[in-house]
């Protein structure tokens, strides 16, 4: 799914109405039928639904969202934030649809002493302003904000659109904001709600399609997207009859140091279970046993140092060819590694995937970055990135570094987290879609780099494996957390689950092509 700036959501707006075609008021009445609906379908009529609507077209849909409640028998009561002296010609309509419709007047705020009082239990609709805001907000507006999040007990803030204050392309870390339970938005998702930096304001967001008009969504270029379903289904390699272990690739996982074993035989496990045809774990002689005995799937080469690794650099003389390599879980800073893993870096000549230690490593040493070769994938967690790339005042920022990085560096970055941001070579930004923070939980990580690397082995271009491998690893983690809880879940869940994520795209994948 794209995701759109303010502007363009403005353009495919205009362009709906002029093309297919639609009067902009019916336009509005759609969206607005839609809120009501997800509204009427969570919340009973008994529940009083207080609706605070802006001047603009927010406010119009804020406007026709109390008339469609109203006619379903709510109670509700609206109040006008005067923000503005001019009201758009869609609220005005609006407006004199809901008058005509009850007699009470409708209230209008001009200071916040005159907000009126909100009930326990109320469902308070936020449509003061939507895509429009240009700025951030000051002023007694930052005071009704304040209000409405002050909200009285067990009542619930669902959003239209945006929360009110926050702009969909640019920070707003510093500015007052609706902070809403549910952000019912149209069409597409807005940038600002992949960023930490707004989980709070956007509670949980809800998209709700409008049915915008197919051509422009179609033809309409953004650096921005959100990777769905129908984007995996689109990546997915099923396998051929008569394939044989050496068509899936002999992936290796260079991780692990005393202590850290772990890291090696999650990496390990998680890239046999994505399809790698063999896979062979590159760990200190102290892990042998660990690896061997936790999984028998997998062959072992030690490495001579005992508890690290110091000879990684020796890995290519043994004549094998890995088809792709993960390395960084869990192998640690000592000088030797790091001095190995400096000189294994140079001899590389096609995609490796980049984790943990083996990024501080590099962030350590800047000038190992012309090494990595081109289409590698990189791993950071927030923190790895800030050593890697620096500090960055707001999260809009961080994303302008991430993707000019992928760009210089031409590699893949997926930056971890409740979306991770996944930066392309082209400069391009995927979000992903799943997972939850029960992944919040040791090992997660090393999880990832092992299903990117067989990926990668069994075939998989890059860009298909990162966005893939991040999918597949978000929803198994989904599986995981809903058979153990999130609390309860472990990183060796999310492994447990890869089975039934495979199984699903599968089915999928081959239903979208009968
Ligand atoms: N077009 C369509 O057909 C459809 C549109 N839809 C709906 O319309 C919404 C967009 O509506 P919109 O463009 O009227 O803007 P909106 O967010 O209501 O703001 C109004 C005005 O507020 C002002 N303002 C800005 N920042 C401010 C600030 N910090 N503090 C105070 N004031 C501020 C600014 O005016 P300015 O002050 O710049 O003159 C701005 O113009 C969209 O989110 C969706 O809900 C849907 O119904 C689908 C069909
Ligand atoms: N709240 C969350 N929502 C979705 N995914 C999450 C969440 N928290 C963590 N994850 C995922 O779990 C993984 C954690 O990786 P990382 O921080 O490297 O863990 P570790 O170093 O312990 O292996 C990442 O892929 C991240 O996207
Ligand atoms: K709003």
């Amino acid at each position: 799914m794209k995701i759109l700036t303010a502007s363009q959501i403005r353009e495919a707006d205009a362009y709906t109405i002029a093309n297919e075609p639609i009067p902009g008021i019916d336009l509005m009445e759609r969206a607005s039928r839609a809120c009501a609906n997800w509204i009427q379908t969570h919340y009973p009529p008994g529940q009083p639904v207080i609706v605070f609507a802006g001047k603009g077209n927010n406010g119009g849909d804020g406007l026709a969202i109390a008339r469609i409640l109203l006619e379903a028998g709510y109670r509700v009561h609206v109040a006008i934030i005067q923000h503005m002296e001019h009201a758009s010609e869609d609220h005005i309509m609006n407006l004199t649809r809901l008058k005509a419709l009850v007699n009470s007047p409708v209230q209008v705020v001009h200071a916040v002493n005159e907000m009126p009082a909100i009930p326990a239990g109320a469902i308070i609709i936020d449509a003061i302003l939507g895509t429009g805001t240009n700025r951030p907000v000051s002023g007694w507006l930052t005071n009704v904000f304040h209000y409405i999040n002050n909200k009285a007990k067990n009542s619930t803030i669902v959003s239209i659109d945006m929360p009110s204050g926050l702009m969909a392309d640019r920070s707003t870390k510093n500015a007052p904001s609706v902070h809403a339970d549910f952000t019912l938005s149209f069409e597409c998702y807005k940038l600002a709600f992949m960023l930490p930096e707004n989980a709070d304001r956007v509670g949980t967001p809800v998209i709700l399609p409008i049915g915008l008009h197919k051509d422009y969504m179609q033809h309409v270029s953004t650096n921005f997207h959100f990777v769905d379903r129908s984007i995996i289904d689109t990546l997915y390699l099923p396998r051929s009859p008569f394939s044989h272990k050496g068509t899936y690739g002999h992936a290796c996982i260079i991780a692990g140091s005393y202590g850290k074993m772990g890291a090696a035989v999650l990496a390990t496990r998680s890239c046999l279970r994505s399809g790698a045809g063999l896979v062979s774990a590159y760990v200190p002689t102290c892990g042998y046993t660990i690896l061997q005995e936790s999984i028998p799937e997998a062959m072992c080469i030690t490495d001579p140092a005992g508890e690290f690794s110091g000879s990684i650099h020796d890995l290519d003389q043994l004549g094998i060819t890995f088809k792709a390599i993960g390395i960084g879980p869990g192998i640690g800073m000592h000088p030797s590694t790091v001095k190995s893993f400096e000189r294994w870096i140079t001899l590389q000549r096609q995609p490796v995937v980049i984790d943990a230690d083996a990024l501080n490593i590099i962030a350590g040493n800047p000038s190992l970055v012309q090494f990595i070769p081109a289409h590698s994938i990189l791993t950071p967690h927030p923190k790895e990135f800030e050593r890697l790339f620096g500090k960055t005042t707001d999260e809009f920022e961080r994303l302008g570094l991430l993707s000019a990085k992928a760009v210089a560096w031409n590699i893949y970055i997926l930056l971890k987290g409740r979306f991770s941001a996944i930066a392309c070579p082209d400069g391009s930004i995927f979000f992903n879609s799943t997972g939850n923070p029960g992944m919040a939980t040791g090992g997660s990580g090393d999880v990832l780099t092992g299903i990117l690397t067989g990926l990668l082995s069994q075939g998989y271009q890059p860009k298909a494996a990162v966005l893939l491998g991040a999918y597949v690893h978000g929803a198994a983690g989904d599986a995981a957390s809903a058979h153990y809880s999130q609390e309860a879940m472990s990183a060796g869940d999310i492994i447990g689950h890869l089975g039934d994520v495979f199984l699903s795209i599968r089915e999928s994948a081959s239903t979208n092509k009968l």
